[in-house]
């Protein structure tokens, strides 16, 4: 009885702290902030995943910086509600929608020939879309759907825009990884996840792809005035756990220590923008500041390996 009591009395003590603290929390948990006052009149941004989260606080503050935002969404009616608030809160925001199944080659190519009819240059990719820990599902193309989605789905997008992003150069490409990279590894024998599926695995393979894919990808855009970086962007309160009931549980008991939307898409924000970034390529950053990459992330013969690997499947060869 008496231990109950201790409990009881320990747990309300506990929520007494958090809420009485919870601002000084709030603020902390927020992390760093773009403070660039760059302006993007004139220039056209794609963002992937725009119609929440991460990716709809990015619309919004690049679309506040003058931008014309294309945001990319797999349910066009989702990704109007969202052009549609934005427009509430910044009237002339230059939002469009337009529709992108990342878990479809066919939809992607559709997407990337419509718009090259329709834009003349794209000045920033931001490569967002994810999705995390759903049951095994396969992609149209018949790829585990983590992969298939965050990773394959993002190469071959980028493939198909690279020629417009070189033309409309000095360009830059921002890739959303994760600190999940750290637990991940590239099951080469096992890319698609046919022979065993982990849910958690997956997610970290793919966000390890990620990385990999940006540093590469920058390796071989040295030169080209096209800057390729990967970012961390922090723990956020979003959709992106809800397949996972253990990290919905987590992210709802934890909520106060996590990142608002806003804050969470600074680091992309600073990457697209940030006139100190103008040439450096190949870096991972987190709170708006350079952050460390596992060896692993590091690793140049698996990142070769990875790209090889990814345009076999795709069926594609990067000759540009
Ligand atoms: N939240 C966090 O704590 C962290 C997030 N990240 C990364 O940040 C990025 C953004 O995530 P976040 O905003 O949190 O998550 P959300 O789930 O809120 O947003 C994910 C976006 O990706 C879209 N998406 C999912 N599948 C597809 C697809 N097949 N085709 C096109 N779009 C698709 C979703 O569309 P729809 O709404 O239709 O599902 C949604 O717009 C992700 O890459 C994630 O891995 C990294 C570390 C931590
Ligand atoms: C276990 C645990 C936590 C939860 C961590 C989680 C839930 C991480 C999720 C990572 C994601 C979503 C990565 C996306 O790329 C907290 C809250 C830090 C508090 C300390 C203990």
């Amino acid at each position: 009885m008496m231990e109950l009591v201790l409990i009881v009395a320990g747990l309300v003590v506990v929520a007494l702290f958090m809420v009485l603290f919870a601002p000084h929390i709030r603020k902390y948990s927020a992390g760093g902030t773009c403070m660039s006052m760059a302006r993007l009149d004139g220039k056209t941004v794609l963002i992937t995943g725009a119609n929440t989260g991460i990716g709809k606080e990015t619309a919004l503050d690049l679309a506040i910086r003058g931008a014309r935002v294309i945001m990319a969404c797999r349910d066009v009616e989702k990704g109007e509600e969202a052009a549609a608030s934005i427009r509430r809160i910044y009237y002339e925001a230059n939002v469009e929608v337009r529709e992108l199944d990342l878990a479809d080659t066919s939809s992607i190519r559709a997407f990337v020939h419509r718009l090259l009819r329709e834009v003349n240059h794209l000045h920033v990719l931001i490569n967002n879309a994810g999705v995390m820990m759903c049951p095994y599902v396969k992609t149209n193309d018949g790829f585990e759907m983590q992969l298939g989605v965050n990773h394959l789905g993002h190469f071959l997008l980028t493939y198909l825009l690279i020629g417009l992003l070189k033309r409309s150069a000095p360009a830059r490409i921002v890739v959303v990884s994760s600190l999940a990279h750290n637990v991940g590894w590239i099951r080469f024998h096992d890319l698609l996840s046919q022979g065993s599926y982990n849910s958690g695995l997956a997610y970290c393979q793919s966000k390890l792809a990620n990385l990999l894919f940006a540093r590469e990808l920058a390796r071989r855009l040295k030169g080209s005035s096209v800057t390729v970086n990967s970012v961390h962007p922090g723990l956020v309160r979003s959709d992106l756990v809800r397949h996972s009931t253990i990290m919905s549980l987590l992210f709802s008991l934890f909520s106060l220590f996590l990142k608002s939307p806003r804050d969470g898409a600074q680091t992309s924000i600073y990457c697209a923008v940030a006139e100190e970034l103008h040439s450096l390529t190949g870096k991972h950053f987190s709170d708006c500041a350079p952050a460390s990459v596992a060896p692993h992330g590091r690793n140049e013969e698996t990142a070769r390996k990875l790209w090889d690997a990814s345009s076999e499947l795709l069926g594609i060869v990067w000759d540009h």
